[in-house]
């Protein structure tokens, strides 16, 4: 993942501009330390020099993944031959970084003098079939060929959903606002304020209201309440310094990850005029729907600050007068709608007609239908996107926010060239990761909607997820409170749980990978590392991963089972308490000599349990590590025992922070450097002879399994 990039350490053979970077870098941070010392900055705090306090985060690089598929190139002897770790700079191949060719791949010796040949033949590697411990029965390595990484065949299912919202009854704000005249002038304008009704004209309606004793109590202050406020308030208004209409209260509806945001057409607060219908493409037999109210309140309608401060006591209120003055919306209520989708119909189904549905806490009702149409199911093309914004850059290609014509949804698109992971013999992780995507079904996992291919490329269309990556968010606030911390970490929890479910270790988990979505749920993404197939506690022996993130037994060459991904799960934890990952060194050799051997530390009047936890899940003896046996160990840890597990599956926890997301068209969150680039599906012309093609059979996905090699026309779009 590279929005926010910044210069990388782990790549290797850097080239000459970047080192020429790296000096300048060094210069800068000389010249900063001279500042500081001359009392130049006064907004960064002084920093403990504790080994496991938080330096400034800007000197923490975005981590970068290494894939390599040798298991020779791993092993090493502990404290005699600890500094001969192989490193990214000498002797890991990066596969999706490196500049080697296969056959340098091949043959590669790193400089601790550990052949990196793996036994297999480059005919092998070039289709893909690399890796592998030939010598160890006892171990599972990547041997596995196109075929094991292709999905089995299920039913087809597939289709597209219409939700018409008529209108909405019942809903209030949660706060006072002020009665200033001005402002209420310019509001009770600014909407239609309910044309059937016999409405007193809006001066008149002012002055009644001006005179209504509404300050519930606070003499110093007229206010409205905000039960009140729902009869006269427009949903939708006009400040005094803008022209633009905002709604006051909204609605989404997410399904499988894809989010609707529903505005008023017209109406009060508590009587509200919809006329929207939204469409979602339906690949998974979700059972809900789930609906979320939201309120978008200007803090100019707030109370003063005097009686903000006064009334604040009540944590709730305290909560909301927060967030609308950072500019945050209020989730109010939700409501998961039933669906039943499991049904064989080749004919269009109402699911709901005109139903009134009342939500959780009886803070207001909607009045909506769903329709349900089965779809054809033909293999998708590029054309049927509109190409909207670049929003990143994997090692493979560009990654793009899309719009599905038909639907009008949007997602993001990632494109793959062929030849490309052809020639970084990366064919098998590529299957593996659609592979991974099409099986699972995680509301923590970023849902895979299509695959497609051209003779060129590979398609992979995703859930849009636009809260921005946790990488992010963690780089800008230096470290999470415990709440915060606690609640990513349940929801990562119940991921890889899935995937250890259905056989596969992830390997790769780290802020980089981790999206928050439009409410700030997890959605983590990027399973080009996962492993398959693997059983109990089988073992493999791939050395890959993030350096930071490297359990020790991966780092021993010992094998390596799904248990890997607890101990990364520990370093992620402690990473979002503390700032960094537990045995963080600038110097990789130097860190991963930590990992083996350094004692796990903790800051001053770090949490208990959280240590507690920690303590079980960085157990370096894979064995004795907390979820040796089972998410089920880690789940009932004291650390989480606050925490429903039933209601976190259901994404019943309002997230600790809501990403600043307008709409679902919103890229803000992603780095200006691919945003502003022309999103352009690059025109290619590699040649690929027909049997590195078939491997790429059974890729396309509409939602079914599979609908086998089928090749779009692939026309390239400018
Ligand atoms: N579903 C998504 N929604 C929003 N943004 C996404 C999504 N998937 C990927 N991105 C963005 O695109 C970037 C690159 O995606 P991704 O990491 O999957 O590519 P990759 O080629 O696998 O990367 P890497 O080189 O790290 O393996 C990510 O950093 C993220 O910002």
């Amino acid at each position: 993942m590279y929005s926010w990039k910044i210069a990388n350490k782990f790549r290797f053979g850097r080239s000459k501009e970047e080192k020429e970077k790296e000096k300048d870098k060094e210069r800068e941070r000389e010249k900063s330390k001279d500042k500081e010392k001359h009392g130049l900055f006064h907004h960064k705090s002084h920093r403990s020099e504790s080994p496991y306090m938080e330096p400034p985060r800007d000197s923490v690089d975005r981590k970068e993944t290494i894939v390599a598929s040798t298991s020779s190139i791993a092993p090493v002897r502990l404290s005699s031959d600890v500094n001969k770790f192989p490193t990214t700079n000498s002797s890991i191949s990066t596969g999706r970084d490196s500049q080697r060719t296969s056959s340098d791949f091949n043959n590669m010796t790193d400089s601790t003098g550990y052949a990196s040949n793996n036994g297999f033949g480059s005919s092998a590697r070039n289709s893909g079939l690399y890796g592998g411990d030939p010598g160890n029965p006892n171990v599972n390595d990547e041997t596995t060929s196109s075929h094991d990484v292709m999905p089995e065949s299920e039913p087809l299912f597939s289709g597209i959903m219409t939700i018409k919202v008529y209108g909405g009854e019942g809903f209030k704000l949660p706060v006072p606002i002020t009665s200033n005249v001005q402002i209420l002038k310019k509001l009770l304008q600014s909407g239609v304020i309910n044309p059937s009704s016999e409405d007193p004209s809006t001066d008149e309606l002012v002055s009644s209201l001006s005179q209504l004793d509404l300050s519930g109590g606070n003499e110093e202050e007229n206010l409205i309440d905000g039960d009140l406020a729902t009869r006269f308030i427009p949903a939708t208004i006009t400040l005094p310094s803008s022209t633009d209409l905002n709604p006051l209260l909204y609605f989404t509806i997410e399904f499988d990850n894809t989010v609707a945001t529903i505005e008023p057409e017209s109406g009060t607060i508590s009587h509200l005029s919809f006329n929207k219908i939204s469409t979602f493409d339906v690949t998974r037999k979700l059972p809900f729907l789930k609906i979320d109210i939201l309120a978008r309140i200007p803090s100019i309608l707030l109370p003063s600050k005097a009686w903000q401060q006064s009334n604040s006591s009540d944590p709730y209120i305290r909560d909301i007068l927060d967030r609308i003055n950072n500019n945050q919306d209020i989730h109010l209520d939700s409501y998961n709608l039933p669906l039943t989708l499991d049904f064989d119909s080749a004919t269009s189904f109402r699911l709901y007609n005109h139903q009134w549905v009342s939500l959780e806490n009886g803070n207001g009702k909607l009045n909506i239908s769903v329709d349900y149409k089965p779809a054809t199911n033909r293999a998708l093309s590029i054309d049927d996107f509109d190409l909207l914004k670049v929003i990143g850059k994997g090692s493979f290609g560009k990654v793009m926010q899309v719009k599905k014509k038909d639907t009008n949804k949007v997602y993001a698109l990632k494109a793959i060239r062929k030849s490309y992971i052809v020639s970084k013999s990366e064919v098998v992780h590529t299957l593996a990761e659609r592979t991974v995507l099409a099986r699972v079904d995680n509301p923590f996992i970023v849902p895979l909607k299509f695959t497609f291919q051209s003779p060129d490329k590979l398609y992979i269309v995703l859930a849009f997820i636009n809260g921005g990556e946790l990488f992010y968010h963690l780089q800008r606030e230096g470290r999470f409170s415990l709440s915060r911390a606690r609640f990513y970490a349940a929801e990562l929890l119940c991921a890889l749980e899935t995937l250890h479910n259905l056989d596969v270790i992830y390997r790769d988990l780290k802020p980089e990978n981790i999206l928050l979505d439009h409410q700030g749920h997890i959605a983590l993404c990027d399973f080009g590392l996962c492993k398959l197939n693997m059983k109990g506690q089988e073992k493999t022996n791939t050395f890959c991963g993030t350096p930071e993130y490297l359990a020790p037994e991966l780092l021993l060459g010992q094998g390596y089972s799904k248990v890997v991904d607890w101990w990364t799960l520990g370093v992620l934890l402690y990473e979002m308490m503390t700032g960094l990952p537990p045995y963080y060194d600038e110097d990789v050799p130097k860190m991963y000599k930590k990992i083996l051997q350094e004692p796990l530390r903790f800051p001053d009047g770090f949490d208990k349990d959280a240590k507690d936890l920690l303590i079980g899940l960085l157990s370096r003896d894979p064995k004795r590590r907390l979820g040796f046996n089972g998410a089920d160990e880690i789940k009932s840890h004291a650390f989480f025992s606050q925490l429903s597990w039933k209601r976190l599956w259901t994404k019943g926890y309002i997230p600790p922070y809501k990403p600043p997301v307008m709409s679902s068209l919103d890229t803000s969150n992603f780095d200006q450097e691919f945003t502003k680039e022309l999103p352009v599906d690059s025109v290619v012309n590699d040649y690929l002879s027909e049997s590195v093609q078939q491997q790429f059979g059974g890729w396309t996905y509409v939602g079914s399994e599979q609908l086998g090699s089928s090749l779009a026309p692939g026309r390239s779009v400018r």
